[in-house]
């Protein structure tokens, strides 16, 4: 296995609804010059090939930034896009078979809301690359996401996990220094950067906030 270590620590997560005219391309890339380290392309309403041009176009929008891309739930879809992984979750495709999918060279993260997810992905080790925890906070963006977890959870979770973890939902630079305070590789954030304003503020609030800069 010769995957590099994947820095987490400010993950967008792309919603093309949210990013509106600006779009999920021009999100990313305004959003890995202010210092997101990896992008999610989530799009739960676009056909497989809109997701394979919206991919490709991210991908480009990213170039010579060295900010991984991971496809949300279309698995099969990874390679067709040149993106370097797949982020999959509890009523997804199993690791085994999205790993078999992607071979050894892609990232694979994994959804999990309790103690009892993680004890049950064990088994897969090296299979998976991180885990994303959520929602931790009450968020708008998933309307079939389960309840709020809360903080607690989350640290339940970092305290038995093999794996490094990102945390989710209702994530903003205010609770990015709370999240990151619980040990966390990570924040992964959807609306506080999607659709902003001034992506490139947003996402540099969050940076600061994450790295521990008072602005
Ligand atoms: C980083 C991260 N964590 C969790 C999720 C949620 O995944 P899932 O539960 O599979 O829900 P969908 O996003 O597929 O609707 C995520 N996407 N990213
Ligand atoms: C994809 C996902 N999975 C759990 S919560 C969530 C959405 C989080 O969105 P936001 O960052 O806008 O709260
Ligand atoms: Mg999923």
């Amino acid at each position: 296995m010769a995957r590099a270590p994947i820095d987490l620590s400010v993950y967008l997560v792309t919603d093309t609804v949210l990013c509106g005219e600006f779009g999920a391309a021009a999100t990313a890339r305004a959003a890995a010059a202010a210092g997101a380290t990896a992008v999610q392309l989530r799009d739960p309403h676009a056909s497989d090939d809109e997701m394979v041009a919206l991919g490709r176009a991210v991908i480009a929008a990213l170039e010579g930034s060295g900010v991984p891309v991971l496809v949300n739930d279309r698995v099969h879809l990874v390679h067709a896009i040149g993106a370097q992984g797949a982020h999959i979750g509890q009523s997804d495709l199993g690791v085994d078979e999205a790993r078999a999918i992607l071979g050894e060279d892609s990232y694979l993260g994994l959804s999990v809301q309790t103690v009892d997810h993680v004890h049950a992905a064990r088994h897969h080790g090296e299979s998976i690359d991180y885990l994303g925890i959520g929602p931790i906070w009450s968020q708008g963006t998933k309307p079939d996401a389960a309840a709020p977890s809360g903080i607690d959870t989350l640290e339940r979770v970092l305290s038995v996990s093999p794996w490094p973890c990102v945390a989710i939902g209702g994530i903003d630079a205010r609770r990015t220094a709370t999240v990151r305070a619980t040990g966390a590789a990570g924040v992964a954030v959807v609306s506080a950067i999607c659709g902003q304003p001034d992506v490139a503020a947003a996402t540099g609030s969050i940076r600061a906030a994450w790295d521990g800069v008072r602005v």
